[in-house]
């Protein structure tokens, strides 16, 4: 099968290997000239998955026009600020027979929206039940080393979500269907909140009690939120929920984790996007998200203490203080009040 793939990040290019490796000739866009050329003629993308050998059959081009038509499938893997524009420039290259897959982990700044209603709104509507999403626990460094790695894909029709599936799945590469794509989307932005938290914690010398805090006190609100935005509870016990909490709070290939660490240790935050140079979603999902549960009377003390560290200038010590001292409360206070 042709794939066009708009992104040639880590996680775009980790996802064209295991493509490649199914057996699919897979074209990357990518808006950088000498990286198209890189790819294409020496199969590797140093810049963001270094030490990699790419498969021969995974090209580049700069050109989207060149990407996308006559493919069988477009799979969109660049950061949530950039998907609105550039599904909007896509869309005149895409046909109804194709399937369209997005791997993007945020929530609109502007419009609190998820990455499919964003999507949806951009293409033509014919296309709407092709959109499948594709999350879970999934750092690009160990995809790309063909190790055991475990994903969902979600769309609105089950069958949809299987063509993914087939298209996707192989020997290390394991996915599964499952049919919340609001609960798949949000978990997997919101749990980059928390990530950035437990790096902080890590920064600032905590131990791995506060760690556990944060994951499961996390873990809550993010439910919290997903269920009052209409996500099936039991999605947060899967993969693209404490799946992908675990890998992304406690492992250093997570951008999130290794940008709230460096906080802890007394950077700035423009400090630390400046030494990254690669995306990390749960800043502006921070925001997003705080301005979202605000809005709607959600309570998420860890987003909110969080927010005020990255954008009020909290100090990190008074954000924890602030979360220890709050009221005496039941654990399960959602439920207790049913
Ligand atoms: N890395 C991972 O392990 C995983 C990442 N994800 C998610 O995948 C998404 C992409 O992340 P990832 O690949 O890691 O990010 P990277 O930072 O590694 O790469 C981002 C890619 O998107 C491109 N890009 C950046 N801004 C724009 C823009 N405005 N318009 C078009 N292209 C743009 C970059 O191009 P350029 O080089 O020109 O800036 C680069 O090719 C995120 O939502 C992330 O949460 C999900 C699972 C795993
Ligand atoms: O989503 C991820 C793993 O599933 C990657 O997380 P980071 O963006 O924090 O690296």
């Amino acid at each position: 099968m042709q794939i066009g793939l708009i992104g040639a990040g880590s996680w775009g290019t980790a996802l064209a290997t295991v493509l490649a490796n199914n057996g699919h000739e897979v074209t990357i866009w990518t808006r950088r000239q000498q990286q198209a050329e890189e790819i294409t003629s020496q199969h590797t993308n140093r810049r963001y998955l270094p030490g990699i050998e790419l498969p021969s059959t995974i090209t580049a081009t700069t050109n989207l026009q060149q990407a996308i038509e006559g493919k069988a499938m477009i799979l969109f893997v660049i950061p949530s600020h950039s998907i609105r524009e550039t599904a909007r420039q896509a869309t005149p290259f895409l046909s109804e027979r194709m399937l369209l897959v997005h791997a993007v982990k945020g929530i609109e700044l502007e419009t609190h929206k998820r990455m499919s209603e964003i999507i949806k709104e951009e293409i033509p509507s014919a296309l709407h039940n092709r959109l499948v999403v594709l999350s879970g626990p999934s750092h690009a460094e160990e995809v790309s080393r063909q190790s055991p790695t475990t994903v969902v894909v979600a769309a609105d029709q089950i069958e949809t979500a299987e063509e993914a599936q087939d298209i996707f799945m192989s020997p290390y590469f394991r996915v599964y269907t499952n049919p919340d794509v609001v609960g798949l989307e949000l978990g997997g932005a919101l749990k980059n909140i928390i990530a950035l938290g437990a790096g902080l914690s890590d920064g600032l010398g905590f131990g791995d009690n506060a760690k556990a805090a944060l994951m499961t006190r996390g873990l809550a609100e993010i439910s919290r939120l997903g269920v009052r935005l209409g996500a099936d509870p039991l999605t947060f016990s899967g993969l693209a929920g404490v799946g992908d909490l675990i890998v992304t709070c406690t492992s250093q290939h997570s951008r999130n984790w290794r940008a709230g660490n460096l906080l802890g240790k007394g950077n700035s935050l423009q400090q630390v996007l400046d030494e990254m140079g690669m995306v990390v979603e749960g800043v502006k999902t921070t925001q997003a998200a705080y301005e979202l549960a605000t809005s709607l009377g959600v309570e998420m003390p860890i987003t909110r203490e969080l927010y005020n560290v990255l954008f009020a200038d909290k100090c990190p010590r008074n954000a924890v203080e602030d979360l220890m001292g709050r009221l005496k409360k039941h654990e399960m206070e959602d439920l207790a009040q049913n």
